[in-house]
């Protein structure tokens, strides 16, 4: 059974009288990595955060494992298997990395912790560190692990190499390929930092005025600059 894990179909969507998702159309199966790149105020966050019923839909519909999703409430769609990582580190600066994670323990036995700190060995090295004693890296990599540990089945990850040094993006990235390997979670990777989305996914979709305007296997639109220049302004090396 090949069925997608996420389908939206002309979705329709922004905020007071600004329209940003404009009739957005994709599908992604299980356990695919999806690249999703553009220029900035695109729609690329709006449209993680439509998925994540955080932004109503003004039409259209969102599918996830099979059912409308559409109307339900962000936690139901966390129940289902949705997890989101906002562009904003979302972790507790005051509490260590272990209260951080076992503040999203939530109904989950403490082994998953062990899971989250397999998948961060550098989470488990830091485990009695302040949230704000953690390197951006590791402060991104707290928030993907609390994520986690809500055992998503598909994974929202808004512009998580945003500030950091390259040598932290590539750990970080490095990973991201980890956590894909070792649980099979589905993920969306939204990203400013193309080449390095696009070296991470295997699929990508480009978005313009807040609908797709290209899509096809990442490894290709790393290779065609000229689509990368036309759609999201990087220049032709
Ligand atoms: N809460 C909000 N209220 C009003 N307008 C908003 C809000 N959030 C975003 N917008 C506008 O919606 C448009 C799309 O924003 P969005 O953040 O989805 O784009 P993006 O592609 O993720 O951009 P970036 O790459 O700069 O993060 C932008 O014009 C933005 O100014």
């Amino acid at each position: 059974m090949d069925e997608p894990i996420l389908t939206l179909e002309g979705v329709v969507a922004g905020y007071g009288p600004t329209t940003v998702l404009n009739n957005l159309s994709f599908e992604m199966k299980a356990q695919d990595r999806l690249a999703i790149v553009g220029r900035n105020g695109v729609g690329k966050t709006t449209a993680l955060r439509a998925i994540m019923g955080l932004v109503p839909l003004r039409s259209g519909t969102v599918r996830f494992k099979g059912q409308d999703i559409s109307a339900l409430a962000p936690h139901h769609r966390a129940e289902l298997g949705l997890g989101y990582v906002p562009q904003t580190r979302d972790i507790f600066p005051s509490l260590t990395v272990e209260e951080n994670l076992m503040a999203g323990l939530k109904w989950r036995h403490r082994g998953a912790l062990d899971e989250a700190y397999a998948v961060f060995p550098r989470l488990a090295e830091r485990r009695r560190n302040g949230g704000a004693q953690l390197s951006g890296g590791e402060q991104q990599m707290l928030s993907v692990a609390r994520a986690l540990l809500g055992q998503p089945s598909l994974l929202l990850l808004d512009e998580p190499l945003e500030g950091l040094a390259p040598l932290i993006r590539q750990e970080l990235l490095r990973a991201f390929a980890n956590l894909s390997q070792q649980t099979g979670i589905a993920v969306i990777i939204v990203e400013q930092q193309v080449d390095e989305a696009l070296g991470y996914a295997e699929r990508a979709l480009i978005l313009d005025h807040g609908t797709v305007v290209h899509g096809g296997r990442a490894a290709v639109l790393l290779n065609d600059r000229e689509a990368l220049e036309r759609w999201v302004g990087l220049a032709v090396h």
